[in-house]
């Protein structure tokens, strides 16, 4: 049985992660790892997520944490899964990255790591998703030139990464079915005198309240019809048992950077 770690343990993703493995079983939990100094460790995964079954304890030693562990799930920041992967890369131990925001020097560290250890990372990891990244691509391509796209995401209102990785990765998607440079055709926002909307751009709106899980829709707009292409998560759950599946898929395999388009059998 794969034996897990989960990152994060008292956020938001780590919560319904450890919720899952509890509940939807195929995967032993082992112990949660937190931030250094964070008020949650020493003490029960049990106490610290709610869910009265939760064997183990929260560290904030990474060592510690993944002392009996065969994967470490991590939904945390960029700084910190950069860090985490390097001591899994060290250890030899296979690591599910979901945190988003990452910027161009974290994801060359996290190739470099990939090459040493299995690793998967994805900005979204619902089945509905992944199969919508595939989708719009093809959209683009069969509606050709003349559809404007445009790309709009919605998030709670502790978000921090603007906009969205998912909304990041739908945009590169679109650029690699256009043949266009992501930085030179992604317009974030519109404001003043913008004048007319060039046929090679594609705006990008985002949307912060509440407790909104997460929402995405790309725009096809056209002369006299558009179509709407949206994802809406009900809950973190989906994203949590994509999570636990992508660990119990990744222990044993061989060092690399695999998606969950690897993980589904969508490529
Ligand atoms: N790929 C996907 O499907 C999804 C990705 N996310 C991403 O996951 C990340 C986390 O999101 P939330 O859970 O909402 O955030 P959150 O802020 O609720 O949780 C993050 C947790 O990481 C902890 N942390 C910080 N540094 C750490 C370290 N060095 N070691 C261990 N833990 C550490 C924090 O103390 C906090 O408890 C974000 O980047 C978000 O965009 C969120 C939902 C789905
Ligand atoms: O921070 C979140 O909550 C989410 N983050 C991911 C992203 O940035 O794409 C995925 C999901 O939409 C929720």
């Amino acid at each position: 049985m794969t034996r897990i770690t989960v990152a994060g343990a008292a956020g938001r993703m780590g919560n319904a992660i450890i919720r899952a493995i509890m509940h939807d079983g195929g995967g032993a939990l082992v112990a949660g790892l937190e931030a250094p100094g964070h008020r949650s460790a020493g003490k029960s995964l049990a106490e610290v997520c709610g869910v009265a079954d939760a064997p183990g304890l929260v560290f904030d030693d990474i060592a510690q944490a993944m002392a009996q562990s065969d994967v470490l799930i991590d939904f945390t920041s960029p700084t910190a899964s950069i860090a985490n992967l390097g001591w899994c890369a060290e250890a030899g131990k296979a690591c599910v990255i979901g945190t988003t925001g990452l910027d161009l020097s974290h994801d060359q560290i996290l190739r470099a790591l990939a090459a040493k250890t299995p690793v998967v990372f994805a900005p979204n990891m619902s089945v509905g998703m992944n199969l919508m990244f595939k989708l719009v691509g093809q959209i683009a391509q069969v509606l050709g030139p003349n559809y404007a796209l445009e790309v709009m995401e919605a998030h709670h209102d502790q978000k921090k990464d603007a906009p969205s990785g998912t909304a990041v990765r739908l945009l590169k998607e679109l650029c690699a079915a256009r043949g266009w440079d992501y930085d030179a055709v992604c317009q974030h926002g519109r404001c003043g005198m913008v004048g007319a909307r060039p046929q090679d751009q594609i705006g990008v709106a985002v949307i912060r309240g509440g407790d909104i899980v997460g929402d995405h829709t790309v725009f096809f707009i056209g002369q006299g019809e558009r179509i709407e292409l949206t994802h809406r998560a009900h809950s973190r759950d989906t994203f949590a048992g994509g999570a636990v599946r992508a660990a119990l898929w990744l222990h044993g395999k061989p060092a690399g950077l695999y998606d969950m388009q690897d993980v589904l059998g969508l490529k």
